[in-house]
């Protein structure tokens, strides 16, 4: 390797830069070109059938402007833009965009391809830098402008017999990042005065990053240069069409609308040459989580997905903003912990913004709600093991009692070193708490209120139960301010190691006949160590006996 063999991106000089002092309000004309950039970089290109797919995506969607192909590269572009147009598959307010390159026969066809359209948007193109200029079309500056003059000039002759009522020029100086300023805007120039745009009639001009070469404030400092420079900019669109070769395509485009850029470029989920072009998808979802509408559909995101994934035979990365399958479940610990108090923060109020720890949107906002926020392996915490049991099964774990139970799952996932499942999470909780050998065991159970006219603080209650206690039936009876008290007294006889109760919650658990109570007890033997049992029970005395019976076997064991 030798960094020497690179140079340096020249930066822009431009006076009074605004672009860093600006803010984003709005969302960006959007253009897909997922069934043409997206399409031209797949090992097997789109046929007809999956362009059709996915167009279909795209309108569902809401993309106004589709990139439909380059009908003069091949028949499954040409027959697709065919399809589209004879079978009416448009909505009213959509049209087509078609690519082609500033050469005679391949815009004929393209018109061909385009004929008894309502209106398109005619993108021509020609490379525009320093180095195609030398190795590719070795030709000067006048020469470039020149086949970008004719194309132009064809074009217009072309629109004026074909029966499209309405005809869009595009016109994109291709490798734009790699041509010197002046000369793009020269080259733009004429391609204006050859189309003549005007405010109802604009052109668009696009900026291409057909090469990602810098850093996205140098791409910014371009489109704000070239928007600032250009003549009669009220007559054109300025589009941005960004690849992503350094990693920062996402990065360029939001930073070039902060320069003026009108309409912007791209693919779902980045697909497009190389390492891509712009994800529209997360600039659209990072305009949706500043509050910003963007203007496309995206509250299903698994079936874009899906659709995506048939048609490109691509997958979408575990990690991809916003979408990857891994985006919104945390594993370790703290991030749990947040999560969950987070998340039941949020749920108490009817809060106006949503505000949870590591979760930038809310997944249900994308479809995302049957989700596992929180997944559990050897870097989960005790938090996150009371988010599965709470949010799958129901139970609301007391505070204190989250070490006792993250230990015990963390004590299987420290020996497997695997992710563990909800399922699998329930099955250990529920053989320690509810499938323990047990020492003392409850069989029969009634409870007399003594003096129903005192008040509560005199209530007096008597337990008569039957007990299996080390494998013998015993018989007790104990009187106490409540059925647990009572219980505990009665049990007194039995040759338990002494304990103290202090902890005690109870919740109900589902609704309507199936309803449940489920109690939670916490006992210190003499050591001061606690632990806790559960019980369940359709009656609230006999779940919160169980789960009296459930610490003291706990503590036994
Ligand atoms: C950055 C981008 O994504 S641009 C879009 C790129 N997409 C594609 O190329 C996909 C579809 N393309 C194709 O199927 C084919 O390239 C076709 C059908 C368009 C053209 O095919 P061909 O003429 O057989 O081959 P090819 O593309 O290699 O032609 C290169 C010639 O066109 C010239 N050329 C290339 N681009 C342009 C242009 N935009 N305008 C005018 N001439 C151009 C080259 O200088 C070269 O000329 P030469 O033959 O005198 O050396
Ligand atoms: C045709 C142009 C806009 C292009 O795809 C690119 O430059 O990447």
């Amino acid at each position: 390797m030798s960094y020497k063999n690179y140079k340096k991106f020249e930066s822009v000089e431009l006076v009074n830069r605004m672009w860093p002092s600006n803010t984003i309000t709005k969302a960006p004309i959007w253009c897909s070109v997922d069934l043409r950039d997206g399409n031209q970089s797949l090992p097997i290109p789109m046929n007809v059938e999956k362009k059709t797919k996915m167009f279909y995506l795209l309108k569902e969607m809401g993309f106004k402007e589709i990139e439909v192909g380059f009908p003069s590269a091949s028949k499954a572009e040409f027959d697709f833009t065919r399809k589209l147009i004879e079978e009416n598959m448009l909505g009213d307010d959509m049209t087509i965009q078609v690519l082609t390159q500033a050469r005679e026969g391949l815009i004929e066809k393209t018109f061909q391809a385009i004929e008894g359209c309502k209106k398109a948007i005619v993108h021509v193109y020609n490379s525009t830098s320093t180095l195609q200029r030398k190795v590719v079309f070795k030709k000067d500056k006048k020469a470039i402008i020149d086949i970008a003059v004719k194309g132009v000039k064809l074009i217009k002759e072309f629109a004026k017999k074909s029966n499209v009522e309405d005809i869009v020029l595009e016109y994109s100086p291709e490798s734009f990042t790699g041509t010197e300023l002046d000369f793009a805007l020269e080259i733009c120039e004429a391609v204006i005065k050859a189309w003549k745009p005007t405010e109802q009639n604009k052109i668009i001009i696009n900026l291409p990053a057909t090469v990602e070469m810098s850093m996205p404030n140098v791409y910014a400092d371009q489109i704000e240069w070239f928007c600032k420079n250009i003549s009669c900019r009220e007559c054109v669109t300025v589009s941005v069409h960004t690849h992503n070769d350094r990693g920062t395509g996402v990065a360029a485009t939001e930073l070039a609308m902060l320069a003026g850029a009108d309409r912007v470029e791209g693919t779902l989920f980045g697909n497009g040459e190389r390492t891509g072009n712009l994800d529209m998808l997360t600039v659209a979802m990072n305009l949706y989580s500043q509050g910003i509408d963007p203007e496309l559909k995206i509250d299903d995101i698994n079936h874009i997905i899906s659709v995506y994934e048939e048609c490109t035979m691509l997958k979408v990365h575990e990690r991809h903003p916003y979408a990857g399958e891994l985006v919104y479940t945390a594993f370790s610990g703290s991030h749990q912990d947040a999560i969950k108090k987070g998340l039941d923060e949020y749920n108490k109020k009817d809060n106006e913004y949503w505000e949870v720890p590591y979760l930038p949107i809310n997944p249900s906002d994308i479809g995302r709600e049957y989700e596992a926020i929180i997944r559990i392996n050897s870097q989960s915490g005790k938090g996150g093991i009371a988010y599965i049991l709470e949010n799958e099964y129901g139970y609301r774990l007391p505070k204190k009692m989250h070490p006792e139970v993250g230990k015990l799952i963390q004590n299987v996932t420290d020996k497997t070193g695997k992710e563990l499942n909800p399922q699998e999470i329930y099955n250990i909780f529920e053989k320690e708490y509810f499938e323990q050998d047990t020492i003392l065991s409850l069989n029969k159970f009634e409870s007399i209120i003594e003096d129903k006219n005192t008040n509560n603080k005199d209530v007096k209650v008597t337990v008569t139960a039957e007990v299996t206690f080390k494998g013998k039936t015993k018989h007790i009876k104990g009187t106490g301010n409540g059925p647990i008290a009572a219980f505990v007294n009665g049990i007194r006889e039995l040759d338990i190691e002494p304990f103290k109760l202090v902890e005690y919650e109870e919740h109900s658990m589902n609704g309507g006949a199936d309803a449940h109570a489920v109690a939670y007890i916490g006992l210190i033997n003499e050591d001061d160590k606690i632990k806790f049992g559960i019980g369940k029970d359709s009656n609230i005395n006999l779940a919160s006996i169980r789960a009296l019976i459930c610490a003291i076997n706990r503590h036994m064991k």
